[in-house]
């Protein structure tokens, strides 16, 4: 128990992150007008060292020049532990115009490197007197980073939400896999000479959403490298949402709408939720804090899982 409130997350859509390269500023355009939530527009692993500084001025010219709509827009920018990510920043937040919302910090391992980045956007933004206030997403996508997600997630009033990167997650930890997210071929178990495929990513999502809910920041499934494989990312991206998550990228524009649709909760759920609320408060003027719903328990704890629903469905009618 606590007697801290939990704090909600900020209160906007993110269903469905797309990425695109810098390096191809011909994909721009196409994101802009994709139906995903958020446009991540790219500088570091889509991006070969050659073309970091092509692919700056390509990101900083269409964040001015491309109609965004009312995504939130983010750039990724290079890791720490290279030589680009510093000019990243610097030409960013020096160039880049307010419709700039975000910076995603990949491969963070500890909350000092939220705070390098913290300190090097703050005085940037007050010397140039800029208008708006960047957020910071962050990737776990590292050993250290999933040892230390509670303290990334507390690093920084400017953060906002966590994804976690499985294949360079699955790389730091040694996994045994060149497959980026999914269900993995050898991690399963048998009984009664059936094989069950467990999920090898469960526990780093839990680990996440829980660091995520404890500091009101958004938890958010990263990529799923097959995108020829429709049903394996739906059935990553249900189990996700099970477990909390409130999207998921997607590397291809195929995966936009599947990501949409598994993280917008259907008509008969939302139509249930709003049924618990109306059945605890008919409970709650008669003096009971638990009743029956449809022959099963709801009490108090059933108001605020039916309100997740609810409130994620007002978000999305806007
Ligand atoms: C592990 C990680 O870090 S993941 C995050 C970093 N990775 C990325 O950002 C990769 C993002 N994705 C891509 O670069 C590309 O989608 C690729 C390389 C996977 C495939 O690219 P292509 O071979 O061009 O894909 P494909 O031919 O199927 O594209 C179909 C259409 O979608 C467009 N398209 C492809 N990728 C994207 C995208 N990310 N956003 C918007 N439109 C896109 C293509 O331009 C093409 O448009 P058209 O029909 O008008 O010609
Ligand atoms: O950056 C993403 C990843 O999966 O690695
Ligand atoms: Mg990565």
């Amino acid at each position: 128990m606590s007697f801290r409130t939990q704090p909600l997350p900020p209160a906007r859509l993110n269903r469905c992150q797309l990425f695109g390269p810098g390096s191809r500023p011909a994909l721009l355009e196409k994101m802009a007008a994709s139906a995903a939530d958020v446009i991540n527009l790219d500088l570091e692993d889509s991006v070969a060292p050659a073309d970091k500084a092509q692919a700056r001025a390509n990101i900083i010219r269409a964040i001015d020049d491309v109609d965004w709509g009312n995504k939130t827009l983010s750039v990724r920018i290079n890791g720490l532990d290279t030589p680009f990510w510093y000019r990243d920043v610097v030409d960013l937040v020096e160039q880049a115009g307010d419709r700039l919302d975000q910076i995603m910090i990949p491969k963070a391992g500890c909350a000092a490197d939220i705070y390098a980045v913290d300190a090097l956007v703050s005085a940037i933004e007050s010397a140039m007197a800029r208008g708006k206030r960047l957020a910071f997403e962050v990737i776990i996508e590292s050993a250290a980073g999933i040892c230390h997600v509670e303290e990334i997630a507390a690093s920084s009033d400017r953060m906002q939400a966590i994804s976690l990167g499985a294949a360079d997650f699955a790389a730091s930890m040694g996994m045994a896999t060149t497959g980026i997210g999914g269900t993995q071929e050898n991690y399963y178990m048998v009984r009664d000479g059936q094989k069950y495929w467990p999920d090898p990513w469960h526990w780093a999502q839990t680990a996440i959403v829980a660091a995520c809910r404890t500091h009101g920041l958004l938890p958010v499934d990263g990529p799923f490298g097959d995108f020829s494989d429709t049903e394996g990312f739906v059935a990553q991206a249900r189990r996700s949402a099970t477990l909390g998550m409130v999207g998921k990228w997607a590397i291809h524009p195929s995966q936009i709408a599947l990501a949409n649709k598994v993280f917008s909760p259907d008509e008969a759920a939302v139509a249930e939720a709003r049924e618990i609320l109306s059945a605890m408060e008919k409970a709650k003027a008669e003096g009971a804090g638990a009743t029956v719903y449809k022959g099963r328990l709801v009490d108090i704890a059933s108001i605020k899982q039916a309100e997740v629903i609810v409130r994620q469905a007002e978000l999305i009618s806007g």
